[in-house]
């Protein structure tokens, strides 16, 4: 008997590592001999599994940077992660032959809810460069333009909310950007501050930033694990995508069948979804079919995206003046200067506020909201500095790197908005900054939206509000933890937001809109 055995086991370790060899050599073949990018050295099967943390990956990404160069490659279970920590491997790889690297990584999970979808997770196919292009044109800068009085108005409602109920901070700010994405996508007017819409595409959006990184979820490496039933509870996959797939179906299509109820009873208000609806207008049926299945996947996405994003961005603005009190001060005297204290500030003001602006660009440069991105995936054979990027590959940019690069940002970890200011006092452009909103054909189409959101919030919070230190953060002052996930917000933290005098609250109370 013993000796039977021992030939099995002999057997089995002779098919495994011919098949293993196998595999080499047809991996060998296939790089015509290539290295693949430098990295960590790899475990048999599972790779470089345990060199990705789930949390803050981007910060060991940069470690890992600094001793094996730029362009960085990881191995789990067969997957290569090829992660790009300058900006320039990004705009050769990402804008300059963007035409390969145009593609989403396929993720388990994100199949088993159905999400594809979704304009973030999908495929450079042809529905998908039509929901882009219709993205891309509503929200164009000279779009912009013309929802700034929306813009001024819902950062006039803000106001109000956080003098009525300043602990809420948050919930504001989430209300903010998710009734204007409602209001501009689908005529949707937020009235209830606990409005389920705000809270599903919030929802949604978190969950996506905690499944979808590179070793945040085994099912994503090992992709049988999908098929473990539903009653083995703990082990299986099966109920979180079912909570996923209901969360992405009500952000999807409840919008979209309120607008079109609108149309019906005709009290539809405008929208890009009305003005594109009402040009499928004079398609015929598959065709219109199509169409507006491309408005409801393109608007369903940017609803989904364009929320949490943008209020974890207003947050982090927060956090950095309790850090540094002394910005508001100086902001507050450059605000008096140009505004005064009979006014609250508008968009024509920009130009002639440079050292606000300035906070807005270091807000995204210290804190970026997504530090990885959302990974592309490579649709051919690549080489690149004599490296090997197999088709397929996930392509990550380190986002936090480029914006952390100490030549360019003397003392990245401090938050200095005197840095994008000349000797002259003017703002000083910085094009890398639109690193933050990713590259190539894939970059973000609500940039500019993000961009305006941000710059009417933050100057007319400054204007009226003094933000100070609340009691504490779990009992360390000082310490603002953040998630570290792919949309990286700070966790719960107090702080004291009051009118800063009784000129200012009556300016919030003047203009707050009407309900
Ligand atoms: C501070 C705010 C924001 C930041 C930092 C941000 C950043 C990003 C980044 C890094 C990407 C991935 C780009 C790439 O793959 O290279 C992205 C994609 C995307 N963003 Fe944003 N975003 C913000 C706000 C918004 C807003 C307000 C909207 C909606 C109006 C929006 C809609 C989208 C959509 C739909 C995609 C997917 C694009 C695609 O896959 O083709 N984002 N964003």
């Amino acid at each position: 008997m013993p000796v039977v055995s021992l030939t099995s086991t002999l057997d089995i370790l002779v098919i495994v590592s011919s098949f293993a060899a196998f595999l080499a050599i047809r991996d060998y073949q296939r790089r015509r001999g290539l290295p693949y990018p430098p990295g960590p050295r790899p475990l048999p099967l599972i790779g470089n599994l345990f060199d990705i943390p789930k949390t803050f990956s981007w910060l060991s990404y940069l470690q890992f940077s600094k001793k094996h160069g730029d362009v960085l490659s990881f191995h789990v279970f067969g997957k290569v992660i090829v992660v790009l920590n300058s900006l320039k491997a990004n705009k050769d790889l990402l804008e300059r032959r963007g035409d390969i690297y145009c593609n989403r990584p396929v993720f388990p999970i994100f199949e088993m809810m159905k999400f594809q979808w979704n304009v973030a997770m999908s495929n450079y196919t042809e529905s998908l460069r039509l929901s882009r292009k219709l993205l891309d044109r509503g929200f164009r800068p000279a779009a912009m333009a013309a929802y700034r009085p929306l813009l001024e108005t819902k950062a006039h409602a803000l106001l109000s909310q956080m003098l009525a109920n300043p602990d809420d901070f948050e919930a504001h700010l989430n209300h903010l950007t998710g009734s204007l994405i409602l209001s501009m996508a689908y005529g949707y007017e937020v009235r209830d501050p606990n409005d389920r819409k705000v809270d599903a595409s919030k929802n949604l959006l978190q969950l996506v930033s905690k499944i979808g990184a590179p070793g945040s979820l085994l099912v994503n490496e090992l992709p049988f694990l999908r098929y473990i039933p539903e009653w083995l509870s703990w082990l299986s996959y099966k109920p979180l995508a079912r909570y996923g797939y209901d969360l992405g179906q009500e952000v999807l299509h409840g919008p979209m069948e309120f607008v079109r109820g609108t149309i019906l009873n005709g009290t539809a208000q405008p929208s890009i979804a009305l003005e594109n609806l009402q040009e499928t207008d004079q398609l015929d049926e598959p065709e219109r079919e199509k169409a507006e299945e491309v408005i409801t996947r393109a608007l369903g996405s940017v609803y989904s995206a364009g929320t949490d994003t943008t209020a974890s961005s207003i947050m982090s603005f927060i956090v950095a003046i309790l850090l540094r009190p002394e910005i508001q001060t100086i902001a507050q005297k450059e605000l008096d200067a140009v505004i005064g204290r009979e006014r609250l500030p508008n968009f024509e003001d920009r130009p002639r506020l440079p050292f606000v602006d300035a906070i807005c660009k270091e807000v995204s440069r210290w804190r970026p909201v997504t530090p990885l991105g959302f990974p592309h995936a490579s649709t051919e054979d690549d080489v690149y500095k004599g490296f090997f990027i197999p088709k397929g590959a996930f392509v990550i940019s380190n986002i936090w790197a480029i914006l952390h690069d100490p030549v360019m940002y003397p003392e990245p970890d401090v938050f200095k908005p005197e840095r994008f200011i000349n000797p002259n006092g003017t703002l000083r452009e910085d094009p890398v900054l639109a690193s933050s909103f990713g590259f190539g054909r894939r970059i973000c189409p609500g940039r500019h939206l993000a961009d305006a959101t941000m710059f009417i919030a933050i100057s007319s919070l400054l204007s009226v509000f003094n933000i100070k230190k609340g009691n504490s953060v779990n009992g360390r002052p000082d310490m603002y933890p953040y998630t570290g996930h792919g949309v990286n917000a700070p966790c719960p933290f107090t702080c004291s937001i009051t009118p800063r005098d009784r000129r200012a609250q009556e300016l919030i109370t003047a203009n707050a809109p009407e309900q």
